[in-house]
């Protein structure tokens, strides 16, 4: 486009992208109509009246943001007319272990897909079949958070789950693999989750002098009761997706298709629902986002020898030694 900027192409790029969402494409009408026998088993009106939704996997286009940046750490993806947005962790080789970068373009991921009217629900997945999201980039760990490229420690994923959590249209976690340590608050503080049968969840912490005293602890007391939430964070144990209660179980396989199906389930449903029924699910543990000196306390850990310990032990493949640190009464 001669005479103007690269970041105005890029805007009106994004624009057209989301007014041409609104349009669904000749062969989804067809697709739809197609399906017209109920096989959910239930011979009633309701079912006759509102029927199945298709599970074929659509095409994803890929989206930009107002930022006119690339995504590196990061897939953003739409469907055309079907009102699914899908963002991918794009760091396979590290299990896709987040870094302060990752968590940057996620939120403006989420942030282009919660502005884009034509958008409905967000899947957030791991790019490959063997992680979902390993947590936090440990080679990337210093005194004061994880570090790439402007030198300064953060610990942004916290950003991150308020993010999700306010964000008025439902996220769901679609994963395959390990979904452990900050990659397991990622699913639990989605709306839903559907996971594949190599799926492995847990938290690892207190192995590696780390834990996450926000929503990690809060949310999952909730989810999984107190007591489960204690055997998960004091022992750190993995569970397989059978365990792990709660959680709909599908075939790798099928992963996707059956997360889209679930996505065209709530999207032919009123947003205006959608989004109250999300804010009230949400209200009594609203709270939560306050426990920013859970984060807090973190960051200091993270400059003790306590907490060196863990990660130490885990970059140089060994155990870790917690022996010499005082158990306070
Ligand atoms: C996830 C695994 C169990 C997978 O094991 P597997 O045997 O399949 O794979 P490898 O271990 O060989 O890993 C392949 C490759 O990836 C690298 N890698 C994997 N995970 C990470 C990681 N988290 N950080 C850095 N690198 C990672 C691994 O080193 C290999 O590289 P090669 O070069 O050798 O090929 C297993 O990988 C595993 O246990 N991973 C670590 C899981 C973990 O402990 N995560 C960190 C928890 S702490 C955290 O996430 C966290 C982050 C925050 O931002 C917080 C903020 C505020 C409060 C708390 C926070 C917090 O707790």
């Amino acid at each position: 486009m001669a005479g103007i900027t690269a970041e105005a192409a890029k805007a009106i790029q994004r624009r057209m992208f989301a007014v041409s969402s609104h349009l669904i494409p000749e062969s989804h009408h067809t697709h739809c109509l197609g399906m017209s026998i109920c096989t959910s088993g239930f011979e009633d009106t309701y079912h006759r009246v509102h029927d199945t939704v298709p599970t074929h996997i659509p095409p994803w286009k890929a989206a930009i943001d107002d930022s006119g940046k690339d995504f590196v750490d990061t897939i953003y993806e739409k469907t055309i007319g079907e009102g699914i947005a899908k963002i991918t962790i794009n760091r396979p080789e590290r299990r896709n272990a987040f870094r302060p970068e990752t968590m940057k373009e996620l939120m403006r991921a989420f942030n282009d897909a919660r502005d884009d009217n034509s958008i409905g629900v967000i899947i957030l997945t791991g790019k490959g079949t063997k992680a979902f999201c390993s947590g936090g980039d440990q080679a990337l760990r210093s005194k004061d958070g994880y570090v790439d490229y402007d030198n300064f420690g953060r610990l942004n994923v916290l950003d991150l789950q308020v993010q999700i959590r306010r964000l008025p249209k439902p996220v769901i976690a679609m994963v395959a693999g390990y979904a452990v340590g900050g990659g397991h608050v990622l699913h639990m503080v989605c709306d839903l989750t559907v996971a594949a049968d190599n799926a492995v969840f847990g938290q690892t912490g207190p192995k590696v002098g780390s834990f996450d005293a926000g929503y990690g602890a809060s949310i999952m007391s909730r989810l999984v009761g107190p007591k489960r939430s204690r055997e998960m964070w004091y022992m750190t144990r993995f569970y397989n997706a059978k365990e792990a209660k709660k959680m709909g179980l599908v075939p790798l396989e099928k992963l996707e298709e059956e997360t889209v199906k679930w996505c065209r389930e709530i999207m032919r449903n009123s947003p205006m629902a959608i989004r109250l029924c999300k804010a009230a699910i949400n209200a009594a543990d609203d709270g939560h986002a306050g426990q920013q000196i859970g984060g807090d306390a973190t960051l200091l850990f993270y400059g003790t020898e306590e907490g060196n310990e863990g990660k130490d032990a885990y970059l140089k493949r060994r155990k870790p030694d917690f022996s010499r640190f005082p158990r306070l009464p």
